[in-house]
């Protein structure tokens, strides 16, 4: 008799789930994920099929380039845009294709941390950021000092994790930071893509036996690992080994040394059993293997055909899928997203702090810029020394103002790097669920704002006094404020930029380029009236800052002057040039909207590009399954009008929701 499974969204199971029972059971079924490049699929996922269960530790091992990470990524729903996907994954026997957010968290290979604070202020900020506030500070201390001890990075608690100018962290610390951060909370699902490399074999035991103890209290820990010691391999309970994408052994841990020898590739006496199934599978690079009596010298493809085939066939494929069947009957909790349970006031206040903190001991987000500005003032206050009010100190004024207001925020583009680094961190706390997306905008937003004025105070009072620009504490108040909103307006258009491009390149590109736009706009190169219509003069000059920064600042200066006439062989050829004069005439600038009404207009620009800050992450964040959800639908379709003409039962739900079953029916003979 066919084993028969129907799979689906919840509606298939018949257990009833008790409401204390918030254990994460995780199955995936005919699992398959292909990437398309240079015009052909290649399947790196083949139609795996497993579970997690709590109390359980599962190692994912295999050979460089197997599939290890892409089925992390894929049983956490974080497969890359460019990767396909069919198959079910299943949380608790409902349809659950994006793990992300909270309900899952998830320790990567690259550790992104805030390379300026020290292990003890990485882990309390995460703490505060998640834990809830209802928890005394004491408790939550302690919480952070037990986790960092049961990390074994006591030693170093005080050191900082360490950037481009401060020695920090060796790798294998940061990696356990990395894991510290995710199991202070202790989440039901834990993934981890590979915790233990960088660490020395001792160090492995110990965070392998951490994350053991966390699955015996029953949470579902599963984790890739390269190559372990035969000590690491002991602490496993399940195992999934795969090799090029298929599925060599799937079961018990230690029942593989057994899977091996029945198949004719028995594990050597003095070689531990991770190795010998490493070697085994390893199609990278051919080499003898040992065999018991089949053969000397085997072609490792040949090896693995055998092994997979074996698996297929053999008792713990069919156990497997009984237990599935069974887990799916046995229909468990919703889970929510857990990833915080602090409230968005002190979210936003904690990244506002942390973020401070990091501003303030990095050199590189806003002090070396901070010596960028003050050395271009100097040389711009230098160039335009004393500009006065001859017939040529026009244009030198409107230089000088031009220059402040479009290369010294342009400027901006200095303090990228750091965002970007902002961003990974962001990116890496936001998918486990650490924060929302407005906590962390608020808190980014408010943490920059003392040294975007810091530098515009410093920078204009250098100028704004060299240059002797208009007199008085108004027009002076007026130019710093305007060069702070100007700062501010550009340091939101890099975040935003940040939070789309894939890389730093990119993001400097595509911000300095959306920059130059602007600038070229902003009346200064070409006289507002003559940019050319539609593009330049309507929209672009009125969606930049710099028409509004320019008309501002000219008003502030010009308006309330009087500038000499021309001279001509000694004698000035008309009589004085009044600022309006200048404004109006020479720059084509109406005065009937005041210099202030240029400030409020930058002002309201802050929020708006926060807003397309804000909106440029909600989108990334959404894009993208979106895209998946499409794709993975048309495949699914597709390949089940390849499965239809094979020999198998197909088994359709309805119009959109479509489930095969043939490697169930394989495996029981059918
Ligand atoms: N988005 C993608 N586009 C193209 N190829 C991909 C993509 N993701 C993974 N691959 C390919 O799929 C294979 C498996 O990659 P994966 O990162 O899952 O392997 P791995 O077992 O985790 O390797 P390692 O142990 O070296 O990290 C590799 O050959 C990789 O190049």
């Amino acid at each position: 008799m066919p084993v028969e499974v129907e799979m689906g969204g919840g509606e298939l199971s018949v257990g009833v789930p008790s409401p204390h029972d918030f254990a994460a059971r995780l199955t995936w079924i005919d699992l398959w994920v292909t990437v398309t490049g240079k015009g052909s699929k290649q399947a790196i996922l083949q139609g795996l099929t497993g579970y997690a269960e709590p109390g359980e530790i599962m190692a994912i091992m295999g050979p460089s380039g197997s599939g290890k990470s892409t089925l992390l990524d894929t049983l956490a729903g974080r497969l890359a845009k460019t990767a396909s996907q069919t198959g079910e994954v299943l949380l608790n026997g409902r349809r659950k294709t994006n793990l992300s957010y909270g309900i899952a968290a998830y320790v990567t290979q690259s550790d992104d941390l805030i390379g300026t604070l020290t292990v003890n202020e990485t882990v309390y900020y995460s703490a505060s950021l998640r834990l809830s506030s209802k928890i005394p500070r004491a408790e939550k201390k302690a919480i952070v000092e037990s986790t960092i001890r049961e990390m074994g990075l006591m030693e170093c608690r005080n050191t900082p994790v360490g950037n481009w100018h401060l020695r920090g962290l060796s790798g294998g610390e940061r990696r356990r930071l990395s894991i510290a951060l995710e199991i202070l909370t202790r989440p039901r699902l834990l993934f981890l893509d590979e915790p233990t490399s960088g660490l020395d074999s001792a160090a492995a035991f110990f965070v392998v036996s951490t994350l053991r103890n966390l699955a015996r209290d029953g949470r579902t820990v599963i984790a890739s690992i390269h190559q372990p010691s035969s000590e690491v391999f002991e602490l496993f309970d399940n195992l999934t080994l795969l090799s090029g994408g298929r599925l060599v052994y799937f079961g018990e841990a230690k029942a593989a040394r057994e899977h091996f020898a029945a198949s004719g590739f028995p594990c050597p006496a003095l070689r531990s059993p991770s190795d010998h199934f490493l070697r085994a599978i390893n199609a990278d690079f051919d080499q003898d293997l040992e065999t018991a009596d089949l053969l000397n010298r085997m072609p490792t493809p040949q090896v693995v055909r055998i092994l997979v085939e074996a698996y297929q066939n053999s008792e713990y494929a069919m156990a497997a899928k009984l237990r599935i069947q069974e887990i799916l009957q046995t229909q468990g909790t919703v889970l929510e997203s857990g990833g915080s349970q602090a409230g968005f006031f002190r979210q936003s206040f904690t990244l506002t702090r942390r973020s401070f903190v990091n501003m303030s001991r990095d050199i590189g987000y806003y002090w070396l810029r901070l010596v960028i500005y003050i050395v271009l003032s100097i040389c711009l206050g230098t160039i335009y020394w004393r500009v006065g009010l001859e017939f040529s100190s026009i244009l030198g004024r409107a230089g000088c103002i031009a220059y402040v207001g479009g290369f010294l925020t342009f400027m901006s583009i200095g303090g990228f790097p750091s965002f970007v680094e902002d961003m990974k961190v962001f990116h890496r706390e936001r998918l486990n669920g650490h924060y929302g997306v407005l906590a962390f905008v608020v808190g980014n937003t408010l943490s920059s704002l003392p040294f975007l004025f810091l530098i515009s105070l410093v920078s204009s009072s250098i100028v704004y006094f060299m240059a002797q620009l208009h007199q008085g504490f108004d027009h002076f108040g007026y130019f710093v404020l305007s060069l702070f909103v100007q700062v501010t307006i550009v340091e939101s258009l890099m975040m935003a930029v940040a939070s789309i491009v894939p890389n730093f390149l990119m993001g400097i590109i595509t911000g300095a380029g959306i920059q130059g736009i602007f600038m070229l706009v902003a009346g200064f190169f070409r006289l507002p009236k003559d940019i050319p219509k539609p593009l330049w003069r309507y929209p672009l000059s009125y969606m930049g800052f710099d028409m509004y920064a320019l008309q501002g600042m000219y008003k502030n200066d010009f308006l309330g002057l009087t500038f000499k006439n021309f001279v001509l062989d000694g004698v000035a050829v008309g009589p004085d040039i009044p600022g309006s004069y200048v404004v109006e005439q020479i720059y084509g600038i109406q005065t009937k909207r005041g210099k202030w009404a240029d400030f409020w207009i930058l002002f309201g620009m802050i929020f708006a590009y926060r807003l397309i800050f804000f909106v440029c992450i909600k989108l990334k964040e959404n894009l993208g399954p979106m895209i998946r959800s499409l794709l993975t639908h048309t495949i699914t379709i597709e390949r089940l009008h390849t499965i239809a003409e094979e020999p198998v039962v197909v088994v359709i739900q309805c119009a959109t929701t479509v489930y095969y079953s043939n490697s169930i029916h394989q495996s029981s003979g059918s």
